[in-house]
C-alpha cells in the first residue's frame, strides 16, 4: 500500500495481462458475522482483507469469537447466537456494513455496548435503522448527534407480534441490518414491512443469499415485505468461497475500456468474479458496454478491451450499481457526449458527499460538470482541455480509485492522488495491482536522478525522497558493491583480466532494494557491502567498462511505475540522460569525511579523520578521472552543496525542486 501523503500518477497509455482483485466487501462483512452468529465453525476462503473487515474482525474477537488463520483461509468459531461478553466498546471505522448489521445484531441479543467510527461515521446516518430497532423493543441511544453514530445500546424487550416498519430510501444497509439480526429472535414469524421506496435493491439479494446459505430462507413479497420464518436457526455452511469485488472490478473493467492494448490483442482479464456474481455490481459490465467497451465473460471471469472510442455518452438510472456508478463519472471525461448518471442521492451520504466530491474533482481535470440533489452530468474533456490536478480524496478510497483512470487523459498530465492509502477501506494494494497491468506514455515514467561524491549525504536522501513520493529506489553504488562482493564470493580477483568474468556475473545479478536492505538473491547483503573494503572493490569494478555496459539494462530496468529514484555518479550523465530532474549533491571534503568519521565511530569502528579524508579526495580524484562515465554534473543538473543543511533539509530541497517541475495543481478549479 502506498502510505505517503500523495501519488503522482504519469500519462498512461496502455494496459493489458490478468488480475485477481481481492474479496468483496459486501460479501466478507455479511459472511463474518453471519459466521460468528452461526453455530459451529466457518471455513472463509478469499476473504477481504482491509480496513472495513478488520474492524467488523476486531469486533468478533471482542465478542469472544474464535478467530484463526488457517493458511489463506480463515476459521471463525461461531458462537450459537450467545454472545460471551455482554459489554463493550466497538470502534467501526468507516465500514457501514459492518456498523449497520453489528448494531442491529448487538441491539437484539441485548447488553451494554457502544459503537462508534471515525468522525464521517458519525455523519452518516442511521436513524432509520434505529427507529425500526426501537420500534422492536431495542435499547438504543445517541451519544452524540441524534440520527447519527455513536449509539449505546442497552437491554431489550422484544415485542415481535407486529411488522417492524423500516425505510430504505436513505440505505439498503437497514434492512440487510434487520434481516441479519432478527433470525436471533426468531421465536415466532417476523415480518418487516419496508416503508417507502427501497433504494440499493441489489444488496438485499447478496443478503438473502448469503442468509440461505447459512440456513435462514427468509420469504419475500417484492421488496415491501419480508418474513423471517419462526425457528430459524443460524447453522454454518462449513466453507464458504468470497467472490472478488465487483465494485472493485469496475475501476479494471473502465480500464480496459479506456487503455490502448499493451500488445495487439492484449486485454485486461480479470479473474475471481464474472458473470454469475451475486454481486449487484457487477452490472456495470452494461454500463460500460453501452460506452463501448467490449466485455467478454464466464463465471468466474471477465475480458474487456476497448471498442467504440471515444467511449459513447450514456444516461443511466444508477441506483442499482451505487458504489461502480462513480467509476462512470470518471469514464464519461473520455466520452463523446455529457453522461447523466441519476437517483444517485445516497452518494451525499457515503464516505463523503460523493456527488459533490465528483463534480470539484472532476472540474479540476477542467472538466464542465452539473450537479443536482440526485444526479451528476459530467462533460467530456476534449484533447487540449486537460490541465494536471491534484485530486483530494476525501478519505474516500472510490475517488482516489476511480480518479487514477483520469492518468489516461490524452494530454499526458500528470494526476496526483492524495492520501492515495485511503484504498485501504477496499482494496489496500489497489495502486500495485493497477502498476501491475499498465504501462505509461513512453519516456514518461519519471527519473529523479541523485548524483554526487561519496558521503555527500545522497544515498539517505534518495531513499528518503522515493519513501516520499512513493517510487522505486535504486542505489547503482550499491549494485557495483554487490557486483564487487559476488565477484569476490565467486573466487574472482577484482581486476581488468577478470573484467570478462565480472561482467557475465553482473549481467545475471539478482539485486532488490527493499525497505532500506540491499537483497542479492534470498541474501541480505546490506552489512556486507558497506564495509570500505566493499566500497574500494566497488570502485575499482566501476572502472571496468563491460561491467558498467551490463549493469546498465539492469539499472533500466528499476525504471518503473509510479516512478524512480536513482542515487549513483553516473545516472543523470549516462544511465537515465533524458531524466526530467537531475540534482547534484554535494559537500565539502572536510564536511563529508566528518560525516563518514561519525558514521564510522557510531558503528565501533575506529577511524582517523585525516586518514578518511585522503581517502575520500582519493575516491573523488578516481572517479572523477576514469575514462568511462566519470563523476562529474549532468549540464542540467540542478547543484546542491548540503555542506550546512541536514539530511530532511536536503530532502526538502529535492522534493521542493522535483514538486515545482511537476507543477500540479496550480491551476484554479473553475
Ligand atoms: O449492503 C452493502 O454491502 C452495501 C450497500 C450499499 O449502500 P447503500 O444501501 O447505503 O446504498 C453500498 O453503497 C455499500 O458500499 C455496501
Ligand atoms: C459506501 C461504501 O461503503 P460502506 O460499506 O461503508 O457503506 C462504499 O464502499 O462505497
Amino acid at each position: 500500500m502506498f502510505q505517503t501523503e500523495f501519488l503522482d500518477l504519469p500519462a498512461l497509455a496502455s494496459a493489458g495481462g490478468s488480475v485477481t482483485l481481492p474479496g468483496s466487501k459486501s460479501i466478507s462483512n455479511r459472511v463474518l458475522l453471519l459466521a460468528a452468529l452461526s453455530a459451529g465453525s466457518t471455513r472463509i476462503h478469499d476473504l477481504l482483507d482491509s480496513d472495513d473487515t478488520r474492524v467488523m474482525l476486531q469486533a468478533l474477537r471482542q465478542l469472544g469469537c474464535g478467530v484463526h488463520e488457517q493458511g489463506s483461509v480463515l476459521v471463525i468459531d461461531g458462537l450459537g447466537g450467545q454472545l460471551k461478553t455482554d459489554t463493550a466498546q466497538f470502534f467501526m471505522g468507516n465500514a457501514g456494513t459492518a456498523m449497520r448489521p453489528l448494531t442491529a445484531a448487538l441491539a437484539v441479543l441485548g447488553g451494554d455496548f457502544s459503537l462508534s467510527g471515525v468522525p464521517r461515521m458519525h455523519e452518516r446516518p442511521i436513524g432509520d435503522l434505529v427507529d425500526a430497532l426501537r420500534e422492536l423493543g431495542c435499547s438504543i441511544d445517541y451519544l452524540g448527534n441524534e440520527g447519527y453514530p455513536p449509539l449505546h445500546i442497552g437491554r431489550a424487550q422484544l415485542r415481535l407480534d407486529q411488522a417492524i416498519p423500516v425505510r430504505g430510501d436513505v440505505s439498503s444497509q437497514f434492512l440487510t441490518a434487520l434481516l441479519m439480526a432478527l433470525p436471533l429472535a426468531a421465536t415466532q414469524d417476523i415480518v418487516i414491512e419496508v416503508v417507502g421506496e427501497l433504494i440499493s435493491k441489489p444488496y438485499i439479494d447478496i443478503t438473502l443469499n448469503l442468509l440461505q446459505r447459512f440456513g435462514i430462507a427468509v420469504r419475500r413479497e417484492g421488496w415491501a415485505r419480508f418474513t423471517i420464518p419462526a425457528g430459524s436457526r443460524y447453522q454454518s455452511p462449513g466453507d464458504i468461497h468470497v467472490e472478488a469485488d465487483a465494485s472493485s472490478a469496475s475501476y479494471f473493467i473502465a480500464l480496459g475500456a479506456l487503455a490502448t492494448p499493451s500488445e495487439p490483442g492484449a486485454k485486461v482479464r480479470i479473474q475471481g468474479v464474472g458473470l454469475d456474481s451475486i454481486q449487484g455490481d457487477i452490472r456495470f459490465v452494461e454500463a460500460a458496454q453501452a460506452m463501448g467497451a467490449q466485455i467478454t465473460g464466464g463465471p468466474n471471469w471477465l475480458e474487456i478491451a476497448r471498442g467504440h472510442w471515444p467511449l459513447k455518452a450514456i444516461d443511466l438510472d444508477c441506483n442499482h450499481i451505487p458504489d461502480a456508478a462513480m467509476t462512470l463519472a470518471v469514464m464519461a471525461l473520455y466520452a463523446d457526449g455529457p453522461c447523466t448518471l441519476r437517483n444517485i442521492a445516497s452518494w451525499r451520504v457515503k464516505e463523503t458527499d460523493r456527488i459533490a466530491a465528483m463534480v470539484a474533482e472532476c472540474a479540476k481535470l477542467g472538466a464542465q460538470v452539473e450537479e443536482g440533489p440526485d444526479w451528476l452530468r459530467v462533460h467530456p474533456l476534449p484533447a487540449g482541455a486537460w490541465r494536471s490536478a491534484s485530486i483530494h480524496t476525501y478519505d474516500d478510497h472510490r475517488v482516489a480509485m476511480c480518479f487514477s483512470l483520469a492518468a489516461f487523459n490524452p494530454d499526458q498530465v500528470t494526476v496526483r492522488i492524495e492520501d492515495p492509502k485511503c484504498v485501504a477501506k477496499t482494496f489496500p494494494d489497489y495502486f500495485e495491482t493497477l502498476f501491475g497491468l499498465v504501462q505509461a506514455q513512453p519516456g514518461r515514467v519519471p527519473v529523479i536522478c541523485i548524483d554526487g561524491p561519496t558521503a555527500s549525504g545522497k544515498g539517505t536522501v534518495a531513499a528518503e525522497v522515493a519513501k516520499r513520493l512513493g517510487y522505486h529506489f535504486l542505489d547503482s553504488g550499491a549494485m557495483y558493491r554487490v557486483t564487487a562482493l559476488a565477484a569476490t564470493r565467486a573466487g574472482l580477483a577484482i581486476e581488468p583480466s577478470q573484467e570478462a568474468a565480472i561482467a557475465a556475473l553482473a549481467r545475471a545479478l539478482p539485486v532488490r532494494f527493499e525497505d532500506g536492505k540491499v537483497l542479492l538473491g534470498a541474501d541480505d547483503v546490506t552489512e556486507a557491502i558497506r564495509t570500505e573494503e566493499a566500497g574500494m572493490n566497488a570502485s575499482r569494478v566501476s572502472a571496468l567498462p563491460s561491467v558498467r555496459l551490463a549493469l546498465v539494462d539492469l539499472q533500466h530496468g528499476f525504471q518503473a511505475l509510479p516512478g524512480l529514484v536513482a542515487d549513483g555518479r553516473d545516472m543523470g550523465t549516462v544511465i537515465f540522460p533524458n531524466a526530467p530532474y537531475k540534482v547534484y549533491m554535494t559537500a565539502s571534503a572536510a564536511c563529508r569525511a566528518e560525516r563518514r568519521y561519525k558514521q564510522l565511530i557510531s558503528k565501533g569502528i575506529s577511524a582517523n579523520i585525516s586518514e578518511l579524508r585522503a581517502d575520500l579526495e582519493a575516491r573523488d580524484a578516481r572517479d572523477q578521472s576514469r575514462a568511462v562515465a566519470p563523476l562529474k554534473p549532468a549540464a542540467d543538473a540542478q547543484w546542491l552543496d548540503n555542506s550546512e543543511l541536514s539530511i530532511d533539509q536536503s530532502v526538502q530541497q529535492v522534493l521542493a525542486g522535483w514538486l515545482q517541475r511537476q507543477a500540479i495543481g496550480s491551476h484554479s478549479a473553475t
